[in-house]
């Protein structure tokens, strides 16, 4: 059997210190296939945004241990594990975060770079990642000059660019109307299942949770199943 792509176990974080302890995660697990959309709902101060930046090795656990691709994060150096998230995690943002000077065929050619690309490979796999996510014909605007729903579709491309494993999406659609976050919901599904990656995509959209393979809460500090 493949290495699950996403892997936490008995996962412990929390901020503060005595009186003042936040307990967020206590011996937590969770495990993400290839291909699997994992979708997060959970109140106001649960903990989402924390075990995404978990996820993400944008923080770390006091205890356990998180795996990429089979690959135990707790033992690496911080450059080490900006070397992984770089190679293997793309994060999605309820803002987009685009940087506004340049197109969106840069922006998603950007991270390509970084680790290395040529211009050419990661100028075709932008377009590819445009043309997927139907906004191929947008290329050359900058990011004032699109809708909310093609500035979160070619987010989505940026995250994307670098083939990663582990997809993780911090509301992606908080932010647009219910007919465009239906269409971009549709697009980030399309492409995780069609580029293989384990994603966790946190919501507060019932309708969209409901469409991801199985829905995820946090409880008691645990990762636990949902029914909505
Ligand atoms: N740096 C920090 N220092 C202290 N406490 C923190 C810190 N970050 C988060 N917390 C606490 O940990 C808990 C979980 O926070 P987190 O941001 O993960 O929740 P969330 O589910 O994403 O919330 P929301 O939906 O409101 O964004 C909260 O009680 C929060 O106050």
């Amino acid at each position: 059997m493949s290495k699950p792509h996403l892997r936490l176990a008995d996962v412990h974080r929390h901020y503060g210190e005595g009186d003042r302890t936040v307990r967020v995660l206590e011996a937590a697990n969770l495990t993400v296939e290839s291909g699997e959309m994992v979708a997060l709902v959970a109140p106001s101060g649960a903990g989402k945004s924390t075990l995404l930046h978990l996820c993400g090795l944008l923080e770390s656990p006091q205890s356990g241990e998180i795996e990429i691709v089979g690959q135990p994060t707790s033992k690496l150096s911080d450059r080490g594990r900006t070397q992984l998230r770089r190679s293997t995690v793309g994060y999605v943002y309820q803002f987009h975060h685009l940087l506004p000077e340049f197109t969106a065929l840069e922006n998603v050619v950007m991270p390509q770079l970084i680790v290395g690309k040529s211009d050419k490979e990661s100028a075709g796999r932008a377009m590819e990642l445009l043309g997927l996510l139907g906004v191929g014909h947008r290329a050359t605007h900058r990011p004032a000059e699109l809708s909310g729903g093609e500035q979160q579709r070619i987010a989505i491309a940026r995250a994307a660019a670098n083939h990663p494993r582990v997809i993780l999406a911090d509301e992606p659609t908080g932010n647009l109307d219910p007919e465009t976050s239906d269409v971009v919901f549709g697009a980030l599904k399309d492409l995780i299942r069609n580029e293989g990656a384990a994603a966790l995509i946190a919501t507060h959209n019932y309708d969209l949770a409901r469409r991801a393979d199985r829905i995820v809460t946090i409880r008691g500090g645990l990762v636990v199943a949902h029914e909505l």
